[in-house]
């Protein structure tokens, strides 16, 4: 129940920036920009960087400057832009965050880059496989930081499931199933509804693909088995859900029937009671037990790693919250080995910070992982019999 995590997380960092003193920050501090004012931008940058020593709220654009102007009051901004294009003409921007819909990442991280600018853009990355290669190569040779936002791949509790996956205790993957769903359905006007914005369940819901990959450590399928999609009402090139099943190549060479299942309009249960309880999870099948991540999307909220050893059927759970594996012996801006309170996007810019400083981050996304995100979602779109998100802006004719 994607909306419903989602509002979860706005309660959850709202409360955080209440009880968190803000901290001093340093002299230096990155000066922050954020493009847009989209409902995301508390949850996701504003309220974690409240709390981030080393970054300050300095600019916030939106097409329309009063908008801009309310922006920066509420969140206590220095300045306020009623166009992108001045935010980053100003010199004082560090770095930018990006928040437009899907089809405009790839337009606004570009022009951020060719200005210096180091950039964390939104998930998807960008509206297609081919925006996405041209845009790591502009990072490379302007030699500036450009991260994909895929905030739930930083927290303790999906390297605690990593390292559970990675043990091999319980033997080899042999399936994956992993789902994101919402409904009530998201609503009627929203960007996730426009072709021409990028839209469509399987953009918008990465993070079941995302959490597929990431446990199997693997690249593009080896094969696509079959995609079905019940198209949008008002626009059949959007799909309202994709169902997958995909053949990949696991940790051990093996091949691993992997299903997913994405849904922007979940027929209520009995078409009454909207899911509350189906969050963003994985179902990781291995030799001796079935691996359950609830939540793996927002685990800040709650989460638990459920094994069912099926020798015994008795199932044990797991939760983790801070430390862990990755962030277990590093000293961060919140002490070492992180704080319990931190979302998934609070440890993400702790990261991205790190990166910018020029210091090793414990944990990355890479840009080739971004890359084959990209590439494989397009492949599905294409076995689907839909159109790939097209490239609207920076094609020569
Ligand atoms: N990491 C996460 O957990 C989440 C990530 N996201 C991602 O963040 C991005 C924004 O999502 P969300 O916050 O729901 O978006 P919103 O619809 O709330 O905001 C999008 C913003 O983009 C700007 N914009 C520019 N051009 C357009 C256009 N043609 N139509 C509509 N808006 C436009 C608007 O800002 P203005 O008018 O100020 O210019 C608008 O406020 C998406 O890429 C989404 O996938 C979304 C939710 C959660
Ligand atoms: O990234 C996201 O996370 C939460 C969802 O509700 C939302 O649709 C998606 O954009």
């Amino acid at each position: 129940m994607a909306l419903v995590v989602q509002a979860l997380t706005f309660l959850h960092e709202y409360k955080a920036s209440l009880l968190h003193p803000i901290p001093n920050k340093n002299p230096g501090a990155l000066r922050l920009g954020v493009i847009s004012s989209a409902a995301i931008n508390a949850a996701a940058v504003i309220r974690p960087v409240e709390t981030h020593p080393d970054v300050i709220l300095y600019a916030i654009a939106s097409r329309e400057p009063e908008v801009a102007r309310a922006a920066a009051r509420n969140y206590h901004f220095t300045k306020a832009y009623g166009s992108y294009q001045d935010l980053l003409d100003d010199p004082q921007v560090d770095i930018v965050y990006v928040s437009t819909p899907n089809s405009l990442h790839f337009e606004w991280s570009a022009k951020a880059i060719e200005k210096g600018k180091h950039v964390l853009c939104e998930k998807p990355f960008t509206s297609n496989g081919d925006e996405a290669r041209r845009l790591v190569k502009l990072a490379a040779q302007k030699g500036v930081v450009l991260e994909e936002a895929f905030h739930w791949q930083f927290h303790p509790a999906a390297h605690v499931w990593h390292e559970i996956l990675d043990s091999k205790k319980y033997g080899k993957i042999i399936g994956t199933n992993a789902r994101m769903t919402t409904g009530p359905s998201v609503p009627g006007e929203d960007i996730r509804w426009k072709f021409d914005l990028a839209g469509g369940s399987a953009m918008d819901m990465t993070y079941a693909l995302s959490f597929t990959r990431q446990a199997l450590h693997a690249k593009h399928p080896e094969e696509i088995a079959s995609v079905a999609c019940r198209p949008s009402k008002s626009d059949p090139r959007v799909d309202e859900a994709m169902y997958a099943n995909m053949i990949f190549r696991g940790p051990d060479s093996q091949l691993i029937p992997s299903k997913i299942y994405v849904d922007m309009a979940r027929p209520l249960l009995c078409g009454i009671i909207p899911r509350f309880w189906e969050w963003p999870s994985i179902e990781v099948e291995t030799e001796e037990a079935i691996i359950y991540f609830y939540n793996a999307m927002m685990p800040h909220l709650y989460h638990y790693i459920a094994i069912t050893e099926k020798r015994t059927g008795k199932t044990s759970y797991v939760k983790k919250y801070s430390g862990g594996p990755i962030w277990g012996d590093v000293e961060t801006t919140g002490g070492k080995g992180g704080q319990s309170s931190w979302s998934t996007y609070r440890w993400q810019l702790e990261a991205f910070v790190d990166a910018v400083r020029g210091k090793k981050p414990p944990y990355w996304v890479t840009s080739e992982e971004s890359i084959i995100q990209m590439e494989v979602i397009d492949s599905l779109y294409t076995a689907a019999g839909l159109p790939i998100r097209p490239t609207n802006w920076g094609k020569k004719s």
